[in-house]
């Protein structure tokens, strides 16, 4: 295991950060943290940084224990949201720095730099100072810097944060792609669930300073464990159990607790639902159109909205403001999510 936590956690006051939280993160891997604000990513960070320290449990680097080792002594790489490039320093100088602090032989230095700003396709800015530099090129050039001497983990908090979308997507091609080439292990922090599902190997979703859920991309958005899960990635219908029916117009049985969760795109509008589907009986109130989607919005039983995702190639007829409709899926389609974490 590249990165090992064991039971850690930070309190400010009386009030805790990082509740008990264990992860294990295999070599290689690109894992992100993903939750709202205050969710406690930035806690976990920088307590595997080595920039605070927990109040209890342990973190495991290459099998050896660093939980009390000082930063500069745990071959970490970071990039944060504000670049922090030396200012006085021409880029190539920026990205040699931490092969210079290791006294790595001129030589080498002046062709790691060179590969590195190949691999962020910025060659040609070598001799510039960092103002000379757009953000986005700044931030490769930080990126860049982080990489250099191939640290054993990377970690990045909220790097794309101040760059405006476009620059956004095409940045995250370009961190994925250099984990691609270099294969380091990289711990990556957003609260953009669309940034985490672009570019992560798995997703550790948090939320008030625990983990919520940890798993692939996929399983996440296929199989969200709770409400808050369901609700925090992509769109989501969340229903009480009683007003989502079977085949045979019974109420769908769940645990207690649990709620029946379907995503947007499965949920068709019909007149009759299909054999071994699931489906609800809800009003219609509004129509949204997207290009080259559609959403619905019903009102169910309970008053809550539930949307159905259409491709406007495969419009239903024109539904009327009030006008009662049947939603029907597959039932493998529904999901059982708990309303709380245990
Ligand atoms: N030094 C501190 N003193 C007191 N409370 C703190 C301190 N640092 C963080 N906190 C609190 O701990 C909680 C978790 O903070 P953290 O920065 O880890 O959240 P986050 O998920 O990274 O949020 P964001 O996305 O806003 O950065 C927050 O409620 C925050 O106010």
């Amino acid at each position: 295991m590249k990165l090992k936590i064991e039971n850690l956690a930070k309190r400010y006051g009386n009030f805790d950060a990082l509740r008990p939280t264990s992860l294990d993160v295999p070599e290689g891997e690109f894992l992100t943290l993903l939750g709202p604000s205050g969710s406690g990513k930035t806690t976990l960070l920088t307590m595997i940084a080595g920039l605070s320290l927990p109040d209890s449990g342990d973190i495991y680097i290459d099998g050896k224990r660093a939980t009390k080792e000082p930063a500069f002594n745990r071959d970490i790489g970071m990039v944060f949201q504000n670049y922090a490039l030396f200012p006085h320093l021409s880029i190539a100088e920026n990205v040699a720095f931490p092969l210079r602090m290791r006294r790595i032989p001129e030589g080498e230095i002046r062709q790691r730099v060179t590969t590195m700003l190949e691999m962020i396709s910025l060659p040609h800015v070598a001799d510039r100072v960092p103002r000379e530099l757009s953000g986005g090129q700044q931030q490769r050039v930080a990126l860049a810097r982080a990489m250099v001497y191939r640290p054993s983990i990377v970690l990045m908090d909220e790097p794309l944060g101040a760059l405006d979308k476009n620059l956004r997507e095409q940045m995250q091609i370009e961190i994925k792609h250099l984990h691609k080439r270099l294969g380091t292990t990289i711990i990556y922090v957003t609260h953009d669930q669309e940034e985490a599902m672009a570019m992560s190997d798995r997703i550790c979703l948090m939320n008030g300073g625990g983990v919520e859920q940890l798993s692939e991309p996929q399983e996440i958005y296929n199989r969200p464990a709770t409400v808050f899960a369901a609700q925090f990635i992509g769109q989501s219908n969340v229903m009480s159990a009683n007003e989502v029916l079977d085949h045979s117009c019974s109420p769908v049985t769940v645990g207690h607790g649990t709620r029946i969760m379907v995503r947007p795109e499965h949920v068709r509008i019909v007149s009759e639902p299909r054999a071994l589907d699931h489906h609800s009986t809800v009003t219609f109130i509004e129509r949204i159109n997207t290009g080259p989607t559609t959403r619905y919005f019903f009102r169910s039983n309970s008053n809550q909205i539930v949307s159905a995702l259409v491709l406007n190639s495969d419009l239903p007829h024109e539904l009327v403001d009030g006008q009662t409709c049947t939603l029907s899926w597959p039932s493998d389609r529904s999901v059982e999510v708990r309303e709380i974490n245990p």
